[in-house]
Parts: C-alpha cells; structure tokens; sequence
C-alpha cells in the first residue's frame, strides 16, 4: 500500500524578508528537484507570507513540485495552493479539508502522538508529521519524538513525514524507520551548498550499496 505513497525531500523555506533572495535560494533547490515545498515563514507579516506564496507558487508550477502553506489554510486557498500544514493552533482539519476540497495535500503536525496521527487522519489529513527526531536550530524548543512513533503509525495508511534536525547524516535512520517524507529546513537551505545537500538527502531514499548492508 505505501509503494504508492510519495518520497523523497520535503523541503522547507527559512525565513527570509527578502523576496528576491528567497526565491533565489529555492530556485536552486527546485532545480535539483524535491518532492514537496512547504512554505513556512514565522517573521512575515500578512502582505509579505501572500507576496512571497504566490511567487513561490508560480515557481513551484514551474517545477512540478506542490507547494504547501504552513499555518494558514485559508491563504492556501486563496491563492489556489496545492496544500496546507496544520500544527496543534492551526485550525481544525476538517473545516481545512472542506475549504480545500479532496484533492489537496493537507498535514498535521502529531509531534510523538500516534493517537493524534489516528484524528488528524480520521478527519481528512492526507499526511501525518512526527517530530523533532533530532535537536534542530530552526526550533531549538521543538517537543522530542522517538524513531518507534514512524513504525507505530505505520498502519494509518497515510504518508508519515520526519521533522527536527535532520541531516544527511541521520536521514537513512529515519527512512529505515518508516518515514516517506524528509522535512528539512536549515539542513538545505544553511548548507554551503543547498544543491549538493539536497543530493544527500535524495540519496538516503536509494537502496543500501552491497558493500553497507555486508557491514
Ligand atoms: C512537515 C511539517 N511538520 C511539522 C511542522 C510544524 O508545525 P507546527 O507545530 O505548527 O509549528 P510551526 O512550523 O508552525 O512553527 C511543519 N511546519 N511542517
Ligand atoms: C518547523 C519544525 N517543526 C518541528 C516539529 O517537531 O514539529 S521541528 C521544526 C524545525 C525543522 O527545521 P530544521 O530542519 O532546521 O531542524
Ligand atoms: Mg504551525
């Protein structure tokens, strides 16, 4: 059932005021090619998130890749969005699912909760999103998940996204767990060089080379 689910890099924006430079930075992203785009800025006020969504948008038609609003479904669906993520104060589900219709990627946070993957899904969530598996920079306060949350939600037939702190490094860890999504945000877009991490992270979702798996 989940051979058919997405995966791959989930990438996140950084918050960035400057438009043109942000859209520069998720140009070279896009160019080498992630599954998602989430975008997600904390600092903006309403004008700037819209402006910036709807460049984004545009560039992301371009691409191929959906892009998906953080916090805010109704300016998802005011500019014709492919998706919402909905956190613990986002909103209801269920009222983001009617105004976005069926089609839509819609994702909750559930943080270490299987139970609230369980409602999430239960009331239209078309994804489901565990952590912070590992300390992250981006949100040093982020409530911990352990690796097992990936297998127990496992049955609930929807695509499990991994969050918090990861990095090349430890992204084979996760995907061995269960995760179909790698939501990243510093990981990407602090890197040196955002198009060689992104390579990285691609290659966590390829099978193990005979000479790892012999280890
Ligand atoms: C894919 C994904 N997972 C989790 C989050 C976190 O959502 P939330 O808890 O609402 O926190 P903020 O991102 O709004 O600070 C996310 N954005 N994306
Ligand atoms: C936005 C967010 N949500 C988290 C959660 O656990 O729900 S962790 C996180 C930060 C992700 O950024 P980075 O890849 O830089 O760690
Ligand atoms: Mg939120």
């Amino acid at each position: 059932m989940g051979d058919t689910f997405p995966r791959g890099l989930y990438a996140i924006t950084p918050d960035d005021a400057d438009t043109a430079r942000l859209l520069r930075r998720v140009e070279a992203v896009l160019q080498v090619g992630v599954t998602w785009l989430q975008y997600r800025n904390k600092g903006a006020d309403d004008g700037l998130r819209e402006c910036q969504a709807r460049e984004l948008l545009s560039m992301c038609a371009h691409h191929g890749v959906p892009l998906i609003i953080n916090d805010d479904w109704r300016l998802a669906a005011r500019i014709g969005a492919d998706g919402a993520h909905l956190g613990e104060d986002d909103g209801d589900i269920a009222a983001a699912r009617e105004a976005l219709g069926p089609d839509a990627l819609l994702g909750a946070s559930c943080y270490d909760s299987v139970e609230r993957a369980r409602r999430a899904t239960a009331a239209g969530a078309s994804h489901v999103a565990f952590g912070a598996f590992f300390p992250s920079t981006t949100k040093p306060g982020a409530r911990v998940a352990s690796l097992s949350v990936l297998g127990a939600a496992a049955g609930l037939g929807v695509p499990r996204v991994a969050i918090g702190g990861i990095t090349p490094d430890n992204a084979r860890l996760l995907v061995d767990a269960g995760a179909d999504l790698l939501a990243v945000i510093s990981g990407v877009f602090d890197a040196p060089d955002p198009a060689q991490a992104v390579h990285a992270y691609q290659a966590a979702f390829l099978p193990s080379s005979p000479s790892e798996t012999a280890r």
